[in-house]
């Protein structure tokens, strides 16, 4: 039997009101020692808690989750108590004298939900990412995984997998009679629709992946002309030192913000240009590496000059310090001038870019569906070569089933549960 485990869901801190969770089969015993009777399952009812010598600790809505019913699956008991360290600390101190309670690991929580199936790893995964959401577009993308868009899309695909498979070895078990129907035309289209989706789900998975964790744009340009106090007017606040001197920013400075919905980390880089200073050439040549990495450039550019990086296609071109010049158009740190223009040009161009966002949106379904699609199309090769290689074909079936079945966690995942795991706080 597992343990009972309790934690503070909520943030630490201050706060009107802070949630402590109880989770395991003891979960309504132990509520019950400090909050006397529980009240009906799902119905939000205000109890007094009281410690083991009958302290009041505070008065607490108190809601029950029966097994089954419930985010971990187990007997779940949730208290919202008035958000004080002193009031959380002392119920937390209660629980953990209780025999048979103990306080959660980072994670635990989703980690049991996992294991009762209440949640897939592509869930679990998506809930990390719910809660790390900043922007509109990460919210609704790590909503859609939650609710279980991609485990249904990846469960689908395995079933036809497993029924392409089972097709082939009715076929070999036949092999020395006459074969009822031919199966082939069956296990074809399985293959190719389950092979079409995996290519999808793969083709959009950098966009989905920079919807996830935000784009790079890059204010690149030579010195002086205005890349810092652009950058310092975007973000609202003096992020990076600003100056008259040629030559002022040497480190990558990096803001997040929020650009149309989506993440956006936007580099302030040093001015480009050859110089004799050995720690500004050290600036510029970060410079460079990191502008060419970006997502997106925007080439800040003075009066009558032209870019000093290889332009690419979608980058930005603008002119430099708009105030100062006499219509035209451009940008300008200084008075702001152009901004909403600048601002709208980018987020036009990074939406673009999301527009075949798939559900898959990390390294590890990159890795999982790409070694999907290897097994699939080694089966579908096999297949062609006659009957006497569907042995092996229905071999490599089971093996892409398999790993499909690992991108929902049922597999060949325990290494990876640590790590995913390791990414959660206590109480999640
Ligand atoms: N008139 C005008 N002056 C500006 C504008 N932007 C920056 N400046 C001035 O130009 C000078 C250089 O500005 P910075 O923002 O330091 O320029 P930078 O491109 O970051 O320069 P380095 O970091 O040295 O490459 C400062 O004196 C700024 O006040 C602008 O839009 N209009
Ligand atoms: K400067
Ligand atoms: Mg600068």
């Amino acid at each position: 039997m597992s343990d009972t485990i309790f934690a503070l869901a909520s943030a630490p801190g201050r706060a009107g009101v802070s949630v402590i969770r109880v989770s395991g089969p003891q979960a309504f015993e132990v509520a019950r020692l400090i909050c006397g009777d529980l009240p009906q399952a799902r119905c939000a009812t205000l109890r007094r808690l009281s410690d083991a010598t009958g302290q009041f600790l505070d008065e607490a809505l108190v809601l029950v989750f029966e097994p089954g019913r419930s985010f971990t699956g187990e007997a779940v008991v949730e208290f919202q108590v008035h958000g004080s360290a002193a009031v959380i600390g002392a119920v937390l101190r209660t629980l953990s004298e209780i025999e048979g309670c103990r306080q959660a690991e980072p994670g635990e929580f989703t980690r049991r939900a996992l294991e009762n199936e209440r949640m897939d790893l592509t869930q679990v995964e998506a809930l990390a990412d719910l809660i790390d959401a900043e922007t509109e577009s990460q919210r609704r993308q790590a909503l859609r995984v939650l609710s279980g868009a991609l485990g249904d899309l990846v469960g689908q695909w395995r079933k036809d997998v497993i029924r392409a498979g089972a097709l082939i070895e009715a076929t070999i078990d036949f092999a020395d009679e006459e074969v009822p129907t031919d199966v082939t035309p069956e296990v074809s289209a399985l293959l190719d629709s389950v092979l079409a989706g995996l290519s999808r789900e793969l083709s959009g998975l950098s966009a989905a992946e920079r919807v996830r964790t935000g784009f790079e744009v890059a204010i690149v340009g030579p010195p002086n002309a205005g890349k810092s106090t652009l950058l310092n007017y975007l973000a609202g606040r003096e992020a990076a030192i600003t100056s008259d001197i040629a030559g002022t920013t040497r480190d990558v400075i990096e803001v997040r913000m929020e650009i149309a919905g989506l993440a956006v980390t936007l580099l302030d880089t040093a001015g480009l240009r050859e110089t004799s200073d050995a720690v500004e050439t050290l600036g510029v040549d970060l410079a460079r590496r990191r502008a060419l990495a970006a997502d997106l450039r925007i080439h800040l550019l003075p009066a009558g000059t032209n870019p000093l990086i290889e332009v690419t296609d979608g980058d930005i071109l603008v002119a430099a310090k708009a105030d100062s010049m006499v219509g035209g158009s451009g940008v300008s740190g200084l008075t702001g001038r152009g901004v909403p223009e600048l601002l709208e040009n980018i987020g036009a161009r990074l939406c673009d870019r999301t527009a075949d966002a798939g559900l898959a949106a990390r390294e590890r379904h990159r890795v999982v569906l790409g070694e999907g699609k290897a097994h699939l199309l080694a089966a579908r090769d096999l297949l062609n070569q006659g009957a006497e290689m569907y042995d092996l074909a229905a071999e490599e079936l089971r093996a892409g089933a398999r790993v499909l079945s690992s991108l929902l966690g049922h597999v060949d995942v325990e290494d990876l549960l640590d790590e995913i795991f390791s990414s959660f706080c206590v109480g999640k």
